[in-house]
Formats: C-alpha cells, structure tokens, sequence
C-alpha cells in the first residue's frame, strides 16, 4: 500500500507505528537504551559517580572537603585541577570577591527582568548576558583560543549569587544594592549577607549553605553536564554551555526537586498526616520529589551529611515549626523506604537545611547553579582537551519511507 503524507493528526497511533516498524529497524540497534541509561558517553577524570563507588572529586572524597574545606577550595579544583594551598586559596577568595562587581548593563537588564520571572530564568539570563558583555573570545577564533575559559567561570560562579540578588531586591524591595561584600568573604557568605541585607549573618547558616555548595558542586554526566557537553562538543563557548545547563537544571527531575521537594514537605502539618498524603501520592504512582536516583540505587551518599545538618538547624532554631518541618521529613523518608525501597537523594534534605536558613523557596536550585557551575566548567574543560562532536542516533520508529509519497499542497485533501 502507497501511503501519502497526512497531517500529524491523521497520523497512525504512536504505537502502531512503532509495533509496525520495530521489525523494521530495531535490530539494526540492539545497543538503543531510552534515556541513555548504562550509557558510558566520555571519559572523565573529574568525578567517580560512574564507578558507584562513593563520591570522588579528582580522586578526593567529598566526606573530606564537608568535614574540611570551604566550597572556594572545591571550585578551584575543579576548575584550576588541583587542590589549592592556604596562599592560593586566599587570592582565589579576593579574586572571586573582585567579580561581584555587577556590570552596569546587566544591573540594567536585571531591572527590566519582570519580577514574576523564575529565578532561575533569571540565571539562565545571567550566563548568557555575561557571554555578550564579556565573551570568551572572539567567535572566530574560540575553537583555538581557550585562554579566558578559567577566568570565565570563575566570573560566572562569583556574579550569580550578586546578580539574582540585584534582581531580587530591585524588584522585591524597590533598592539597588551593593552586591559586593568583604574582599575575604566566601560566596556562602556573601549570599547571605546579600539576600538578608545584614553584616553578620549567622555563622551556622553560612557553614550549611557552603558544605550544600560542596555537595552540590560536581556529579559527573548528570543531565546538565552531559548537556553542557554536548554543547561544547559543538567548539561553543562557555557561556553557551553553562547557559543550556541551567536550562536542564530547572526541571524537577533533577535540580528543581530541591524547591519541588520543600513544595511537598511543606504541604503536611504534622508527620501522621504526611504519611497519609504521600500513602496516598504512592497509591495514585506520583512522583515524589527528593528520592530516587539515576546511579545511586543503594542510597546517595551526600543524604546522611545534608540529613545531619538539617536535624542539627531544626534543633539550634528550637521552635515548633523547625522541628517539626525535620520530623515531616523523617517520616516522609521512612514512609517511602517502608512502601518503595526509595532513598533520599541530595535534594530532600538540602530543601530542608535551605528552608531553615530563611532561603525562599525559588532560590534553592539557583544556589545548585552557583555550585555546579564549578562542575559544569570543568567538564567544558574537559571536553575541549579531547573533543568528539557528541551526535548520538535515534532508533527511527516513524512511518515507512519506502512507501511514504509526497503531495504538494494543493494536492493534499
Ligand atoms: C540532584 C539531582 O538531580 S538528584 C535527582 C532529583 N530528582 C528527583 O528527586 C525527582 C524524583 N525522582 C525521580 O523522578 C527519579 O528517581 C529520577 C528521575 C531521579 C531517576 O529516574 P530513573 O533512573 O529513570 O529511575 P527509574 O525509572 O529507574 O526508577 C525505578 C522505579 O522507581 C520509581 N521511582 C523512582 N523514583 C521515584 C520517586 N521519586 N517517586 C516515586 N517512584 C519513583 C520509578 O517510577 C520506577 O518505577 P517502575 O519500575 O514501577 O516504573
Ligand atoms: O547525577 C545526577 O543524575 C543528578 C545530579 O546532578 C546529582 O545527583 O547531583
């Protein structure tokens, strides 16, 4: 049978299709696996999720920077290769302290940004801006000039924090404020004192949002480095990468579970009732943001330092809503180990420690950007050292080309 081009409407059912032309091409693809799933797409030296093994970054334990290292430490690692000494380490602090300097046209594209935006479309934004006003290199020459891609990232990991809070209290609070702190200041710290306006924010709310920053910073090809690579396989710039990673980020099946995880834990007043509501979401097979992993099927090793963290918060503020935010989560936890066999990942509890900091809401998975962007870099790094276009293919399902005949459009019923 000769069949004619029709509308998408008028198209066979989906699975027809498929059943239809399964024989046809499948076995030509017997490696084809939906959502890339056990797929190895690169080689990496930057991170061992792969091996399913703890977590490495270049080789060091993350439970050894949580317990040691400010985040600082962590991102020039990924970015400049090695650990810094206590000299480099303060010049990297200064130099990142130096970024927070907004450029006046972005200040001035942060204030015509409506304030419904999502912050993270505020990000998304910011990555590409900087890329206008402060460009890797000439377009013409970026496949052979590498020289500003360390100073580019560092660039986009200190300007963040300060641009999403330019746009917050511009729009919030009706101020311009002044985005940069002391020169010695961390970026954990820095945040803080921006979004709550003060000079002493407290200390255990600076030391929980740096070790998120660490756990947070680095995870291999998780869907937003794996984008930022395939961008870059492209010999694109770092701007493009980091921009299409924030892109893949916002969605709450992976950093957008952190606000989608806190949506969830909030909506229940006390632990007997979450039990009931997330019994409930698990008879209706609904999601429940904040457990399950691609690669970690026995349990995500940063959950037990981010749980310990927010228990430690929940108890230091004492009152009955922190404390009883914790319990929710705990049984919310046991609830899905009982019913599921699921673990928390990162997500779930880090909702919990960002709630309790007084971050809002929108803010949680703009905080995963400002860390990531450190891991996202150093796979841009990466990349270029070695670089194949990343092309994949499809297992075409569609209808039979062979039998497939063209009609021009007046001829088309
Ligand atoms: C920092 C990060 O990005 S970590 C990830 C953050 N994302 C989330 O927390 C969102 C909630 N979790 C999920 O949606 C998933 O667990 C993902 C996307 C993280 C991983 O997805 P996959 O690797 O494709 O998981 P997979 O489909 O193999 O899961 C196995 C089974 O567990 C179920 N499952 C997995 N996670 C969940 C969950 N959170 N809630 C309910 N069921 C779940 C799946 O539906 C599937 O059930 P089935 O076999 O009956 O179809
Ligand atoms: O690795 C992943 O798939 C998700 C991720 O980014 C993380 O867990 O930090």
């Amino acid at each position: 049978m000769i069949r004619s081009f029709r509308p998408l409407k008028n198209l066979l059912h989906v699975s027809q299709v498929r059943s239809f032309h399964k024989t046809l091409y499948l076995s030509n693809n017997q490696n084809y696996s939906p959502g890339l799933v056990g797929v190895i797409a690169s080689e990496s030296s930057i991170c061992t999720v792969g091996t399913g093994e703890g977590l490495n970054y270049r080789g060091y334990n993350v439970m050894d920077f949580a317990e040691h290292s400010s985040f600082e430490e962590i991102a020039f690692l990924l970015i400049h290769g090695h650990l810094p000494n206590k000299k480099e380490l303060d010049l990297y602090v200064s130099k990142m302290a130096s970024h927070r300097e907004l450029q006046k046209p972005l200040k001035t594209i942060l204030e015509q940004l409506p304030n419904t935006s999502n912050p993270m479309d505020i990000l998304r934004t910011v990555a590409s801006t900087m890329g206008c006003f402060e460009p890797e290199c000439d377009n013409a020459s970026l496949h052979k000039s590498k020289n500003n891609q360390w100073e580019s990232a560092d660039k986009l990991i200190a300007s963040f924090g300060p641009a999403l809070l330019y746009w917050h209290h511009f729009h919030q609070n009706g101020i311009r404020i002044t985005t940069t702190t002391l020169p010695q200041d961390t970026i954990a710290q820095n945040f803080l004192k921006l979004l709550k306006q003060t000079q002493e924010p407290d200390e255990d709310m600076v030391h929980a949002v740096d070790k998120t920053l660490i756990l947070y910073a680095e995870h291999d090809l998780a869907a937003s480095t794996f984008a930022a690579r395939v961008t870059t396989s492209t010999s694109s710039d770092l701007f493009s990468a980091v921009t299409t990673a924030i892109g893949t980020l916002r969605g709450p099946l992976h950093g957008g579970a952190n606000e989608a995880a806190y949506k969830l834990i909030s909506q229940f007043s006390d632990p007997d009732q979450a039990e009931e509501g997330v019994m409930k979401m698990i008879k209706d097979k609904e999601i429940i943001m904040g457990f399950g992993h691609r690669v970690y099927k026995k349990g995500d090793p940063r959950s037990a330092i981010v749980k310990k963290m927010a228990k430690a918060l929940s108890e230091k503020i004492n009152t009955q809503e922190s404390k009883d935010l914790f319990k929710i989560a705990e049984r919310i936890e046991k609830v899905m180990y009982r019913e599921k066999k699921l673990l928390t990942n990162l997500d779930f509890y880090a909702s919990v420690v960002y709630h309790l900091c007084n971050i809002p809401t929108s803010f949680f998975t703009p905080i995963f950007v400002i860390a990531r962007t450190s891991g996202w870099a150093a796979h841009v790094i990466e990349q270029r050292e070695d670089n194949v276009l990343m092309r994949p293919l499809s297992n075409y399902v569609g209808p039979d080309p062979s039998s497939t005949e063209f009609r021009p459009l007046l001829q088309r019923q």
